[in-house]
């Protein structure tokens, strides 16, 4: 059984709508039930400011700061984490400019960057804003399956943003006619060595998710089955070195061709992420928005379940209006998933009555107008 990580203090000051709130955790579930605008997803974000990133709503950091402050916001969380317990400052602070940047102290001490967050807890979310996951544009699937993979594989983001950035100077290379080619093919052998680990990152997260669900029960949410399309799809057997020369030789070969486009056409900047409905046997898109919700929820669980397995740690679940769509059958089957993975989450409702199948295995918390209550 995986060990349980979970907050057990949040504090905010200037975040959002709340000037100051400061709420006590016992490691049950979390519900935060109010109105709509009071304050519950906000809540949720700060949360997932403890992880790296921009938080679930990949926000603007001067954003977060609340209207009519100083600029600043902080949040503080006690954590049990992975390395035993931890005091986790983050914000930012006032006028640092056009590129604000989110400080970060664990224990006190200044972080080098946010990836160390990863060392002390894992916060998986799952928000309404992803409800049109599965037919909206295949950046965004592939930015979902990206979080998936970096919260196994803390490297994965540095891959992502480094092969951007050589892909950003062989794109400027080529619109400005320089085929210089000692230059071109260094930035491309770097292209490649990255591309196809975030490629062959991206496979492995899929098949362990698919052994996992191979495993899995029945449950009311359907199981997806996961695919890749778009780069290396059927090339997983072969060895990397094998396929970084396949993809060397691509890029080489379509520099003209890019250079008319103004992009590079071939890359793992191009997947995307096909999901089925297993059940159905049916692509997630066509399916209606009920089910799609339910695949969205099979989903996240799957991972928080393979998090749990892979690093021996349970990760903080944070559910975003979760209950509203279900009868009260699923409902009560989620809660019991939900507290069989042994973590805590975070569940906001605008009705404290939705969440009832919970009773004691959670703390219930009231929101209103950007100030707290238990
Ligand atoms: N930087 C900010 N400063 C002050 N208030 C803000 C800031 N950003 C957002 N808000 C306000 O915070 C309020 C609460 O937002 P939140 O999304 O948490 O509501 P909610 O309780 O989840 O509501 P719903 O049930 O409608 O989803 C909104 O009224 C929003 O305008």
């Amino acid at each position: 059984m995986a060990q349980k990580t979970s907050l057990s203090r949040l504090k905010l000051t200037d975040f959002r709508n709340y000037a100051e709130a400061t709420l006590v955790f016992d490691g049950r579930h979390v519900v935060l039930a109010g109105e709509n605008g009071a304050g519950k997803t906000n809540l949720l974000e700060a949360v997932s400011f403890f992880s790296p990133g921009r938080g679930l709503r990949r926000a603007v950091l001067t954003d977060v700061a609340r209207v009519g402050a100083a600029g600043s916001f902080t949040i503080f969380a006690d954590v049990d984490g992975m390395e035993g317990d931890v005091s986790i400052g983050t914000g930012i602070e006032p006028a640092d400019g056009e590129n604000v940047t989110r400080k970060l102290r664990i224990n006190g001490t200044p972080a080098k960057s946010t990836e160390e967050l990863s060392d002390h807890l894992s916060v998986l979310w799952l928000t309404p804003a992803m409800d049109g996951l599965f037919t909206g544009p295949a950046a965004d699937r592939r930015r979902f399956l990206d979080r998936l993979v970096l919260s196994l594989d803390h490297a994965h983001g540095r891959r992502a943003s480094d092969f951007e950035r050589a892909m950003r100077s062989r794109n400027r290379l080529l619109s400005e006619g320089r085929f210089d080619p000692a230059w071109l093919s260094g930035i491309e052998a770097q292209m490649a060595s990255l591309g196809i680990a975030m490629a062959a990152a991206r496979q492995e997260m899929l098949g362990l998710l698919r052994t996992l669900s191979a495993g899995s029960g029945e449950t009311p949410f359907p199981t997806p089955v996961l695919a890749l399309e778009g780069f290396m799809d059927h090339a997983t057997e072969r060895p990397a070195a094998e396929l970084e020369d396949e993809y060397l030789e691509m890029l080489r070969n379509s520099r003209g061709r890019d250079a008319a486009a103004g992009r590079t056409l071939e890359g793992p900047h191009r997947s995307d992420l096909l999901v089925r409905h297993r059940e159905k046997d049916m692509e997630a898109e066509r399916c209606s928005t009920g089910e799609q919700k339910a695949l969205l929820i099979g989903l996240v669980l799957a991972h928080a379940r393979l998090t749990a397995d892979m690093t021996g740690h349970t990760p903080i679940l944070l559910l975003d209006e979760i209950a509203a769509h279900l009868d009260e059958g699923r409902r009560a089957a989620l809660f019991d998933l939900v507290h069989g993975l042994g973590g805590q989450s975070f569940m906001t409702g605008t009705d404290k009555s939705m969440f009832s199948a919970l009773a004691d295995r959670a703390q219930f918390f009231t929101v209103a107008h950007g100030s707290v209550t238990s």
